[in-house]
């Protein structure tokens, strides 16, 4: 299995490599040469098993020779290990035909932590195998900072630098990411938002120089092995619903469209999915993509689902992709529009292309709100602001013949605020994270300045 950039001009490399490099040498993302089918035998066949063993089948045939059985056995096993649920992704039902996907029963709460968990065990094995190191920078609105700074806390072989956009993550985010005394992870505040710490960090991989001097590694969905990671609770969900053969649909809250792309490969190695509805919150840009054909960004409104207060959505160029016929020419220049203009209009073709697969839809502040306070008065369910968008958009474009599968991407507790302010409830965190408020925080504030961060993190790796 090899895997090619979206942009046409780097070197196909194997998982194992695309793991370790993140981002292409041509500024593209990495993607399978070809995705790997299952029958519905093979579906069929993943009824009654634990999570672990559909993760295994699942994932199996896109890693080559990067592990062997034995060993992707024991990376899994000890990856779901400390979740807080035997079931890691349970569903729940919340209204007749309508299920949610509680994917925060891990370490730090939201579903990042499914696949941050697991790449942190294939990259100490990997880097263990050929005695190197790497840095590994990441971007973060605050769920992916958190996910990777737990998953590498404490590694020998791994220096972690978390840049997230200052004052524009929720208080429980901050403190996972600024409490960990671990001397090989950092979380540096820039000015800015989300995006602005993309853009830096996708800099950072394009200053060859850097790169290279410093080993940089990624763990942003621009990985494609975090993608897959994500692909599997879309199998576990869907057959526990009946698939193969029954078909499923799936809601998911969307920023970095890395979530719901998993879901599109689901769905292209077999998986029956009938509708994968993307839901924004008021940064809309793939809304109004998808509808208009329009991709053009704007302004970050901050907002109280603030994991999805993004503009510029990495993994939409992985769907550009397929949707222009893997002509990488095509998204490389569609990418310096973007860069250079603010945007791009995407022609009919691949337009039509996409709605072949996804739906959209937008939830607005007010709606939001609205949504976390009828779910608990009426559903019994305490919804963290980002599912409430999911389940909100679920309800609109719902066809009652189908089973409609919402994503539920973070636990209420991570945002009390908005939480509270919809229902008058204020979440409490589990217990094994109770004094969180009472941990000294190491908060490090930097320039959104790309010489900056370089030399910040020259300084502080360990050689
Ligand atoms: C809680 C939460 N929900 C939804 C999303 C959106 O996921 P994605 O970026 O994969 O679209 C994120 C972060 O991206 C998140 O942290
Ligand atoms: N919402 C994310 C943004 C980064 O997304 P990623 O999936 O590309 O890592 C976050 O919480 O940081």
């Amino acid at each position: 299995m090899k895997y090619v950039s979206t942009r046409g001009r780097a070197p196909a490399l194997s998982f194992e490599e695309a793991m370790l490099s993140g981002l292409a040498r041509d500024g593209g993302l990495y993607v399978p040469e070809s995705v790997p089918q299952m029958s519905a035998g093979d579906i069929r066949a993943l009824h009654g098993l634990s999570y672990e063993e559909t993760a295994f089948r699942v994932m199996r045939p896109f890693l080559g020779d990067t592990f062997d059985d034995a060993t992707l056995g024991d990376l899994i096993a000890r990856a779901y290990a400390p979740f807080g649920h035997g079931a890691r992704a349970p569903l729940v039902q919340l209204a007749p035909g309508h299920f949610l996907l509680e994917l925060f029963h891990g370490p730090t709460l939201a579903f990042k932590d499914f696949a941050m968990q697991l790449i942190g065990q294939f990259f100490e094995e990997a880097l263990t195998r050929r005695g190197t190191r790497v840095t590994i920078v990441g971007a973060t609105s605050g769920d992916t900072g958190s996910a990777a700074i737990e998953a590498f806390r404490g590694l020998d072989a791994v220096d972690v630098f978390i840049l997230y956009p200052h004052g524009r993550v929720s208080e429980v985010q901050r403190r996972q990411m600024t409490t960990p005394d671990e001397t090989n992870v950092h979380a540096v505040a820039i000015d800015g938002h989300f995006d602005d710490a993309q853009a830096r960090l996708k800099d950072m991989f394009n200053d060859f120089g850097f790169r290279d001097e410093v080993r940089l590694a990624g763990v942003n969905s621009i990985n494609w092995a975090r993608v897959l990671a994500q692909v599997v609770y879309f199998f576990s969900a869907a057959v526990s619903l009946g698939a193969p053969d029954r078909a499923v649909s799936f809601t998911v809250p969307t920023g970095n469209f890395g979530d719901i792309f998993a879901g599109y490969i689901a769905r292209r190695m077999g998986l029956p999915i009938a509708r994968l509805v993307i839901a924004t919150n008021q940064n809309d840009i793939l809304h109004r993509a998808m509808t208009g054909g329009d991709y053009r960004t704007g302004t970050v409104a901050p907002s109280i689902s603030p994991s999805m207060d993004i503009q510029v959505s990495s993994n939409f160029e992985r769907a550009l992709f397929d949707a222009y016929g893997r002509d990488g020419g095509a998204v490389a220049q569609l990418m310096d529009e973007l860069k250079t203009g603010g945007g791009f209009a995407i022609s009919q073709g691949a337009l039509q292309a996409l709605r072949e697969h996804f739906a959209s839809g937008r939830v607005s502040e007010e709606e939001t709100s609205a949504m976390i306070a009828r779910a608990h008065a009426q559903m019994g369910e305490l919804l963290c602001p980002h599912s409430a968008v999911g389940v909100k958009v679920a309800e609109e474009q719902r066809d009652p013949a189908v089973p409609m599968v919402t994503l539920a991407t973070a636990h209420p507790a991570k945002f009390p605020d908005a939480v509270e302010a919809a229902t008058g409830l204020r979440p409490a965190l589990p217990e094994r994270m109770a004094d969180l408020f009472a941990r000294p925080e190491r908060i490090t504030r930097a320039e959104n300045d790309l010489s900056a961060l370089e030399t910040l993190i020259r300084e502080r790796i360990r050689k």
